[in-house]
């Protein structure tokens, strides 16, 4: 397959803006243009950005992924839910592929993205780094080895603009350390504790949240017994580790048969 051709869905937001200028660096894709809201002044004109010779390009602007010339192999979503719901519309007749890194979905949007899958390729994370992927195997090993005896609390940490809570990082976490358990998240996720909360339920997985200033992105996990404390930890410095993580699954998922693939597929791990 000749280079592939990637859109990038809210090209101005704080993950797109990164995952763009990665897109017209990268040797191994070509950045096919971005999209914006479709009351936004940059609709249907373009923007311009520098490519890795330093040379100022013109990147095409519109409010869907159907209104580009030439069709993409692969987009490339960090919006927000009701949006990426939004491009699969686009996406599945048209058989482009999609890496969804937004956050935050419902249990019916979450369907939708499964049987999205059934059509075309996508993969999918709340969390695009190499680190967390990996904090993932270490937590689910971590879970099983260590038995019920040790209470599980995860909590993150976040920059004041973030919409959604607990992180879609939080959640990978908690599934792996229920996978770790042989348990279901939904089963034993705490997610607040407030006024008379009674004892810790046996076997809970809790959660809690800071939102604060310029935060790009912290988790730890705490496994507990009364004789000790274990604590794995993950703290992104930069989005550029999360925008890698994305562009890297772009060139893996183009041409790719319909699936759910998860950044573990992408990474081989
Ligand atoms: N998986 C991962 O590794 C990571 C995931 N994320 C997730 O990515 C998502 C985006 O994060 P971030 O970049 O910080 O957020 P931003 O708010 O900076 O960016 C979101 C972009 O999506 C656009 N958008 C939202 N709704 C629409 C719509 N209906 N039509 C067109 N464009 C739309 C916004 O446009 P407008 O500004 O006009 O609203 C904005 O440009 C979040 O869900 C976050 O949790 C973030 C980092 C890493
Ligand atoms: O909104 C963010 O910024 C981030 N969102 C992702 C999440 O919900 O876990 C990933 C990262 O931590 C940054």
């Amino acid at each position: 397959m000749s280079s592939p051709n990637v859109i990038v869905a809210g090209i101005r937001g704080r993950m797109g803006r990164q995952i763009a200028q990665l897109v017209l660096h990268s040797q191994q894709l070509t950045l096919g243009g971005g999209t914006v809201r479709a009351d936004d002044d940059l609709a249907g004109s373009s923007i311009s950005m520098t490519d890795a010779d330093d040379r100022a390009q013109d990147v095409p602007v519109t409010a869907t992924v159907a209104e580009f010339n030439g069709l993409p192999d692969a987009v490339i979503d960090f919006t927000c839910p009701d949006y990426t719901i939004a491009l699969l519309d686009d996406c599945v007749p048209r058989k482009i592929a999609m890496v969804i890194g937004t956050t935050g979905f419902t249990p019916e949007q979450e369907d939708r993205i499964r049987q999205a899958a059934e059509k075309i390729a996508i993969v999918k994370a709340g969390n695009m780094s190499l680190g967390i992927n990996l904090l993932t195997l270490l937590v689910e090993q971590a879970a099983a080895a260590l038995g019920p005896g040790y209470d599980i609390e995860i909590h993150e940490a976040h920059h004041r603009h973030k919409k959604d809570a607990p992180s879609g990082t939080a959640l990978m976490l908690g599934e792996a350390a229920a996978r770790g358990r042989g348990v279901t998240l939904k089963d034993k996720a705490v997610y607040a504790r407030e006024g008379q909360t009674g004892e810790r339920p046996d076997g809970a997985i809790g959660f809690s949240v800071t939102r604060a200033g310029g935060i790009v992105g912290e988790h730890e996990v705490l496994l507990g017994s009364d004789e000790e404390v274990i604590s794995l930890s993950h703290k992104a410095l930069d989005r550029a580790v999360f925008a890698r993580g994305a562009v890297t699954a772009a060139g893996w998922i183009a041409g790719r048969e319909p699936g759910l693939y998860s950044m573990r597929d992408v990474l081989g791990l």
